[in-house]
């Protein structure tokens, strides 16, 4: 086939070859490089997101991770194997969201929630969120770590409450511990709260008083380092099904050898501690015939420290005096050297007694209220007793008998009907009426000046004899107030300024029983006080439920002198604190009532209100029994005054008189006889003819 020849002009409309449409050769790499760089950027950031999250969750893990593995801090003990680590979405779910229907209850760091786990788990568990809005993290997450070091040495008991594991939420802000469920909550809320009908049966509460003995003595006892729980009271006393009791919440709980130093190990310890011989004998002295009173030796007792020798009771000496300047504000821990070991919650006591106000010239009754900053728990008692009375006054019939009465005293109008009354009174003629109707002795002062005499004369031969059996003229501070107005109007100012000044000295004799507990609140404080605690505001909350758990942290009373508050910050936490918060939990367990509570009115009933001080009193008068709440049933008469023998023995202000738990344990089950009462409370002459030997009976 013969070849076209090129035509010239289609050879025109040929179109150009094609790299004369795209760009020129040289900006080819600009199209790939920024490929090449967004591509490796992006693999880049991926990398790097992936490095953060992986340190992050590393990190978060670190923080939540029981405790150090450090080999010279006891927590080497450390075996949380067999801890189980929760998810927390799991935990989340199973609780509802930590939604208030799940809620068992609340406690200084958070909430306490019944969780109920899907299929795996068989029941359901309490899980203890620590929830930073109600609390510094810090301390939440100190008694976290705190639980998760100690459970493997508290594992094997039966009388403890067990933790089965932990969890965190991503964050690390959420911090939960898992526990068995309890399904009666605790002692405070079936006892004291709700009245379950099932406590009113004695042997219940004796059981429930053996089992938190037999908890405590595994604790002093059978573990090894000694474990002290430093937190003995009913909300951390636990209630399963059948109402069995098992000590929880060890945040505050402290291995022996936490806080042991030199000094300590000098001194020894003593194994049995129960009376007044041997190691106890510096104590003996320093506080022979104060139970009932003054704590001014055991306050020289704190600031002249290990003076008299290393045969001392361990109690009776200082291990550390902390200079208030010592403390940082933040938590009260202490700087430098005398920080080491010390117990935090004393650390943060500190914080609250800076006031440089330990002097050993401090006057005997006075001592514990001046360690509050800012004066604001004698305040605080003073107005709490105060909207007691006034809660009380009106509805009693405390003015003329009558139900008249308006609580206001001397105002003109009760004035005139009480002079009626009087005048009524006087010309009764029926012998017996006249004794019925007898008017209270305050009206009866004013009208007559004879009986006045009479009235004072007595009133001097008491005085006289509550200040011989220590109790500082105490029980005349109730009977003053109601005399205090009644006195010839002459004298009635004069009167009237000589019985506050006896009142104050009289509520403090009356709050003895509490030296220290309220020092307490400054050391662990619930969630309500931490902003004011923190903003430097010492500041207690006014609730005038004082014993209760939401209302304060530590609860008033329960805590030991030594280690809260006569003591003063310096003494160490001992088997032997336990021991006092023991016996007055076992008060509790008796008497059915909180340890300060107005029980009833008038003003004659208010020398009950101090659950120890009552104690004391019932002991010198030997009527322990009158302690005994009136609701129980099937009462074993023995049991209970031994219960009240062996609190008040738990309750001596020299730590070594009081009994070992062991000791306890033996007594409470009748393997060892009965107990004597302390000398100082043996109504005269001493005897304990209440007691049969329980080892006999058995
Ligand atoms: N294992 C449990 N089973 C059932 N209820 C529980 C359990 N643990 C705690 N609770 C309930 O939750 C409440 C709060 O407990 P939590 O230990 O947080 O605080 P607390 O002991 O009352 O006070 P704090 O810890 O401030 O001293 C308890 O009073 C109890 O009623």
């Amino acid at each position: 086939m013969p070849s076209r020849p090129l035509d010239p002009s289609s050879a025109a409309a040929v179109p150009p070859p094609l790299h004369h449409h795209i760009l020129p050769q040289h900006k080819k790499p600009n199209l790939l490089l920024p490929l090449l760089a967004a591509s490796l950027t992006f693999i880049f950031l991926f990398l790097l997101i992936l490095l953060c999250v992986f340190l992050y969750r590393r990190l978060s893990r670190s923080r939540t991770a029981p405790a150090t593995t450090d080999s010279k801090s006891p927590h080497h003990l450390l075996q949380h194997s067999q801890l189980r680590r929760f998810s927390y979405s799991l935990l989340r779910r199973s609780t509802g969201s930590f939604s208030p229907t799940t809620l068992l209850g609340h406690g200084g760091f958070g909430s306490v929630h019944k969780a109920t786990l899907p299929t795996h788990h068989p029941s359901p568990l309490a899980v203890k969120l620590m929830d930073p809005t109600r609390s510094p993290l810090q301390q939440g997450e100190r008694e976290f770590h705190n639980e998760l070091s100690l459970a493997h040495l508290t594992l094997s008991s039966p009388h403890i409450l067990s933790l089965l594991g932990f969890s965190s939420n991503r964050k690390g802000d959420r911090l939960l511990l898992v526990y068995e469920l309890m399904p009666n909550r605790s002692l405070q809320e079936s006892l004291l709260e709700s009245k379950r009908p099932e406590l009113s049966d004695w042997s219940a509460r004796f059981a429930i008083a053996l089992d938190v003995a037999r908890g405590l003595e595994y604790l002093h006892h059978s573990c090894d380092p000694p474990v002290i729980h430093g937190d003995i009271k009913p909300s951390n006393v636990l209630l399963d099904g059948d109402f069995r009791a098992k000590i929880g919440d060890f945040g505050l709980a402290r291995l022996k050898t936490d806080y042991e130093d030199p000094i300590t190990a000098l001194e020894g310890n003593s194994g049995n501690t129960n009376n007044n011989g041997g190691e106890g004998d510096q104590c003996v002295r320093r506080f022979n015939g104060e139970d009932n009173g003054s704590i001014l030796e055991e306050t020289e007792s704190v600031l002249t420290g290990c003076t008299e020798g290393a045969d001392q009771s361990p109690e009776s000496c200082v291990i550390r005096v902390v200079d208030a300047g010592a403390v940082s504000p933040e938590m009260g821990m202490e700087k430098g050297s005398a920080s080491e070991g010390c117990f935090d919650g004393i650390s943060m006591d500190n914080g609250a007694v800076n006031g440089g106000e330990r002097k050993a010239t401090s006057s005997r009754r006075d001592w514990w209220w001046k360690q509050d900053s800012g004066g604001g728990v004698k305040d605080y008692v003073m107005e709490w007793i105060g909207n007691e009375i006034k809660k009380e006054r009106p509805k009693t019939r405390w003015v003329d008998g009558s139900g008249n009465g308006t609580g206001t005293g001397l105002k003109a109008e009760s004035k005139r009907k009480q002079k009626k009354q009087w005048e009524w009174w006087v010309s009764l003629d029926d012998k017996e009426e006249k004794v019925a109707r007898k008017p209270r002795k305050w009206w009866k002062e004013e009208f007559c000046d004879e009986l006045s005499r009479k009235a004072k004369k007595k009133k001097k031969t008491k005085r006289g004899h509550s200040s011989s059996n220590g109790n500082g003229g105490g029980e005349l501070w109730w009977q003053n107030e109601d005399e205090e107005d009644f006195d010839e109007s002459g004298q009635e100012r004069k009167k009237r300024k000589s019985t506050k000044s006896n009142s104050l000295s009289s509520i403090d004799w009356w709050l003895d029983g509490l030296s220290g507990e309220l020092m307490r609140n400054n050391g662990r404080r619930n969630s309500q006080e931490w902003a004011s605690c923190n903003s430097g505001d010492a500041n207690i909350p006014k609730s005038g439920a004082v014993s209760s758990t939401p209302s304060m942290r530590g609860t008033v009373c329960y805590i030991a002198p030594e280690y809260g508050g006569a003591g003063g910050p310096g003494l160490r936490l001992s088997e032997k604190c336990d021991v006092y918060s023991f016996g007055v939990l076992l008060l509790v367990l008796v008497s059915g009532r909180r340890p300060l509570q107005v029980t009833a009115s008038p003003m004659s009933e208010f020398e009950r209100a101090n659950l120890i001080s009552w104690a004391r009193q019932l002991a010198c008068n030997g009527k322990l029994l009158d302690l005994v709440d009136k609701s129980i049933h099937s009462l074993d008469e023995d049991q209970a005054v031994l219960c009240i023998t062996i609190a008040l023995l738990c309750l001596q202000r020299c730590p070594s008189k009081r009994p070992s738990m062991r000791e306890i344990v033996e007594m409470l089950s009748g393997h060892a006889g009965p107990p004597q009462l302390p000398f100082e409370f043996s109504p005269s002459p001493p005897s304990n003819a209440r007691f049969k030997s329980l080892r006999k009976a058995q």
